[in-house]
């Protein structure tokens, strides 16, 4: 499917998100919604593709030990090398962000509104009408790590997306003490809130928002026509290899200064007095030796993986252009604790022993 639409993320054209509302929930959880991420056009061509083109499942879930069927169409897109998402004993097939190009049109509008956003999956649901729906949950599996930010844009038929905060002892007790007519007042209760998910909108979630509150977007006997929801989120994994990248290379850093250390003395010292024990000297030549061969090799795999991914990759964030997934994969078992592929730096140089009498022989 060649079908490519660009997606205008400032729909007001005046440079800004200007009907963007910012919801503090306190401490540290902030909800973010803009009414129009893209223009009434662009998103009804995005929904009839989303609607027609997503190989929609409605999985069997298992939630405390029964099994039900999902009361929504689901699908899931993923950047290469992540963890494997499973939630309620379901595991999804991860499609490529290449399977559906019209994505990354998405995901670029969203990355506009949201400089500096990674996302790297995304969990799509579709609702055919008022009786689908997701109950309250958080969207707190490890894999998204314990802030995570969530982008969630909504196409077709407008529901309500409740949020309400995730009962801890503390709140347990002050609402016990309420007296019920004020537990009652919804509007002004703090903790709850509404939004209702324009056709085209943008709903982000961060900080503390998955630790701390639930949500979810109820029945609605009223809602007849469909809606699809896409949440594009970041699995940590991909942030991880990053890191071991990074160890990879003060690595090779510590193994150059320690090769520095080795060729000094081979430089520097005077050359031995024949007769005087040279042995010693030869000894010490190739212990020199082996830290080199050692090191040409280290370097020149580690030069050929990133020679690899400079000839080969594009660099980018989303899901056509996955480094970190392809680093994973080639390099799996030296990163993820297998055989190590790069032996740990070697040891300190060693005082020269005094010739043994037999080597003196
Ligand atoms: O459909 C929505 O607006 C929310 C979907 C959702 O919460 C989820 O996929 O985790
Ligand atoms: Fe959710």
């Amino acid at each position: 499917m060649s079908l490519r639409f660009k997606a205008i993320s400032d729909p007001d054209g005046n440079g800004s998100n200007s009907k963007e509302q910012k919801t503090d929930l306190g401490n540290g959880s902030e909800v973010v919604y803009v009414p129009r991420l893209l223009t009434s056009d662009e998103s009804w061509k995005f929904f009839d593709y989303l609607n027609k083109e997503i190989p929609w499942t409605r999985p069997t879930l298992r939630v405390f030990g029964r099994s039900h069927v999902q009361p929504r169409d689901t699908c899931y897109v993923a950047s290469k090398g992540l963890p494997e998402l499973i939630y309620s004993g379901y595991q999804p097939h991860a499609y490529s962000w290449d399977d559906f190009p019209p994505l990354k049109d998405i995901l670029e509008a969203v990355r506009k509104a949201l400089p500096g956003s990674t996302f790297n999956s995304l969990l799509l649901n579709r609702y055919k009408g008022g009786n689908d729906y997701v109950g309250w949950h958080a969207d707190d599996e490890k894999l998204y790590g314990p802030t995570p930010e969530i982008a969630s844009v909504s196409f077709g038929c407008e529901r309500e997306f409740l949020m309400k905060k995730k009962p801890s002892k503390s709140s347990q007790e002050r609402s016990d003490d309420e007296p019920v007519s004020k537990r009652l007042k919804k509007s002004s209760n703090p903790d709850h809130h509404s939004f209702t998910l324009k056709h085209g909108s943008l709903l982000v979630m961060r900080g503390y928002t998955q630790r701390d509150w639930l949500h979810s977007v109820p029945k609605r006997a009223k809602a007849e026509a469909t809606r699809i929801n896409l949440t594009f989120r970041v699995s940590l994994h991909q942030a991880n290899n990053y890191l071991k990248l990074m160890v990879l290379f003060v690595l090779m850093g510590t193994l150059e200064a320690t090769l520095k250390d080795q060729l000094t003395p081979v430089v520097e010292t005077p050359p031995p007095h024949i007769g005087e024990d040279s042995s010693r000297y030869s000894h010490r030549s190739i212990e020199t030796l082996v830290v080199v061969l050692a090191a040409i090799t280290i370097i020149g795999v580690i030069a050929g993986i990133i020679a690899r991914l400079c000839g080969g990759r594009h660099f980018g964030g989303n899901g056509e252009h996955d480094i970190e997934g392809w680093v994973e994969r080639k390099c799996r078992s030296c990163i993820d604790g297998g055989v190590p592929a790069v032996p740990p730096p070697p040891p300190p140089p060693q005082e020269p022993k005094p010739p043994s009498e037999e080597t003196k022989k």
